[in-house]
């Protein structure tokens, strides 16, 4: 279990996160969810011990990280898919399935990773920058397989997608979850991250706004409430 309670957070500019708590249980989806600039990505950089907080603390089953590099934050099972992919592009498909498997397990890692992902056993000597976006987020997920943590971070693994390839990314998100990795996924498709969500928080300049199940919030209302964050 991820548990972030009371994070306040930012940067040299200026607080981004302003009292933030928020779970992961054991094998659950949360989505986090939220308009454009309200901290999401903020919050999974703490979370995966990118970014340190001002004050909170950050516990992985329990057990006190906060301050951890996220090197150490990896080893505990917190893997962090961040946005724009987050894998080495002049490196090789085998090359990066490399640096995501554990210590000596690579051909372990590599089996995994291929029989997930077929298409990266096509384009295994491929470099990474030539795949396509699909192809490329494959790989970036491959990492949320080979490493088998306990929970995922995933911060817009749609993004820039075709709706087929969306569709399919989905599907290896909602595979992992059957496995029992526990995800805490940012996404702009609201509607399919509450589909997917067994909890849902709404993030708003910063604090939360809304923490409850999917069943207790409509797409709509969530739309809207992006739309008033704007205006005002
Ligand atoms: N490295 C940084 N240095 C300074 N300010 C930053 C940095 N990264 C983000 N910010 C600022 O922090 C605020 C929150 O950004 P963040 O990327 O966490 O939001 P978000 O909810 O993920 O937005 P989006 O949906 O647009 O990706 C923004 O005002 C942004 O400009």
């Amino acid at each position: 279990m991820l548990e972030l309670r009371n994070i306040t957070a930012g940067y040299d500019n200026g607080t981004v996160l302003l009292d933030v708590s928020l779970t992961v249980p054991d094998r659950a989806t949360v989505a986090l969810l939220g308009p454009n600039g309200a901290g999401k990505t903020t919050l999974l950089r703490v979370a995966s011990g990118l970014l340190k907080p001002y004050s909170g603390q950050i516990l992985i089953n329990g057990q006190d990280v906060t301050g951890d590099p996220a090197f150490k934050v990896s080893r505990k099972g917190i893997i962090h898919v961040p946005e724009g992919r987050g894998i080495f592009p002049s490196l090789t498909v085998s090359d990066n399935i490399l640096l995501q498997s554990p210590a000596g397990q690579f051909k372990k890692g590599f089996r995994t990773a291929t029989s997930t992902f077929p298409r990266l056993q096509e384009r295994a000597r491929q470099i990474a920058r030539t795949l396509s976006g699909g192809e490329q987020q494959m790989l970036a997920l491959s990492h949320a397989y080979v490493s088998d943590p306990q929970v995922v971070l995933l911060d817009e693994v749609s993004m820039g997608l075709a709706p087929k390839i969306v569709e399919e990314i989905f599907d290896y998100l909602a595979d992992l979850g059957r496995q029992g990795v526990a995800q805490l996924l940012v996404e702009q498709y609201v509607g399919q991250a509450l589909r997917m969500a067994d909890y849902v928080y709404i993030l708003d300049r910063g604090r939360i706004s809304f923490a409850g199940e999917p069943g207790e919030i409509s797409e709509e209302t969530i739309m809207n409430s992006y739309l008033g964050s704007l205006a005002s």
